[in-house]
């Protein structure tokens, strides 16, 4: 059965690049293209079954509350989500009129950088040490990345499972910030540099060792596979799901 496919962001790097990806795949039907300045509506939707937002952390929210109400799955990739914007979306589709609808919300579709993911969740119990590096190209408006979020959340969480504190640091003095952001007590340090496009490093220390795991996403077609496989899974998952990895069994 064909699948039509809506793209909100649709002028934008990633929005550009899912629209061929979508007009490219077999079983998917591009019907709208959506940007700054449309209103999102069943009539906007043109009979969408799934839209995909690539859009800004100010708006990605909102826009998945019009979609949901304008009766269409959703697979969102834009950062800046929070718990609280997560429970929100959980309550809109807890709601009877919701009946029946999906969304699904990654901060990172690469293959590489999901498996990433789950390497530094699988390695952190076992190092005194952690911290993350992100390194993007300079367009990108947020900091820190969504995926270095999750990276931080997932090490969190395996620390706290075996009752490992935090890392080491005699820091006494930062005036500047220069030990980065601090999430769930992993630092995080971003770096914004022309030529790159996205990357992430995690590194895990011990005495005497050192673990890196490395994502390198040189292109948005790493992003691709990830958000054609959500397009066609999306509807078969009703309410929210959180993170790719859902779909891969991972
Ligand atoms: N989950 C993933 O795998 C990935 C996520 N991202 C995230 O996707 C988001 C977009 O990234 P880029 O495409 O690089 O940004 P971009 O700035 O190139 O594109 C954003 C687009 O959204 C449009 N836009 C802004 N407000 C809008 C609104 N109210 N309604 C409709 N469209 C609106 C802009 O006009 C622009 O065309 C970012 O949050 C980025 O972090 C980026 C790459 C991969
Ligand atoms: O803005 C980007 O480019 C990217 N954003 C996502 C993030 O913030 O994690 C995913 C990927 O890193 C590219």
């Amino acid at each position: 059965m064909m699948i039509r496919v809506a793209v909100v962001g649709a002028a934008g790097r990633m929005g550009s690049t899912v629209c061929q990806a979508v007009e490219e795949a077999e079983g998917l039907e591009l019907v709208a293209r959506l940007d700054v300045g449309d209103e999102i509506t069943s009539e906007t939707l043109a009979g969408a079954g799934v839209a995909v937002d690539f859009t800004v952390p100010d708006v990605t929210e909102a826009n998945v509350h019009a979609l949901v109400d304008a009766g269409v799955d959703v697979v969102v990739g834009t950062t800046g989500w929070t718990e609280e914007s997560y429970g929100r979306v959980r309550e809109h589709l807890a709601r009877p009129e919701a009946a029946g609808r999906s969304v699904l919300i990654a901060p990172n579709f690469a293959l590489s950088a999901v498996l990433s993911m789950r390497f530094a969740a699988l390695a952190a119990p076992y190092f005194e040490s952690v911290e993350v590096i992100e390194l993007h190209h300079p367009n990108k408006v947020d900091a820190p990345s969504g995926t270095a979020v999750a990276t931080a959340k997932g090490i969190a969480a395996a620390r706290a499972e075996v009752g490992l504190g935090p890392s080491p640091d005699a820091t006494r003095t930062d005036p500047d910030g220069a030990r980065g952001a601090v999430v769930d007590g992993v630092h995080i340090h971003a770096v914004r540099l022309r030529g790159l496009t996205a990357h992430e490093e995690v590194v895990l220390g011990n005495p005497g060792e050192q673990l890196t795991i490395r994502t390198d996403c040189f292109d948005r077609a790493s992003f691709m596979p990830g958000v054609l496989l959500a397009v066609r899974q999306v509807g078969n998952r009703e309410g929210l799901t959180i993170g790719l990895e859902n779909l891969l069994d991972l």
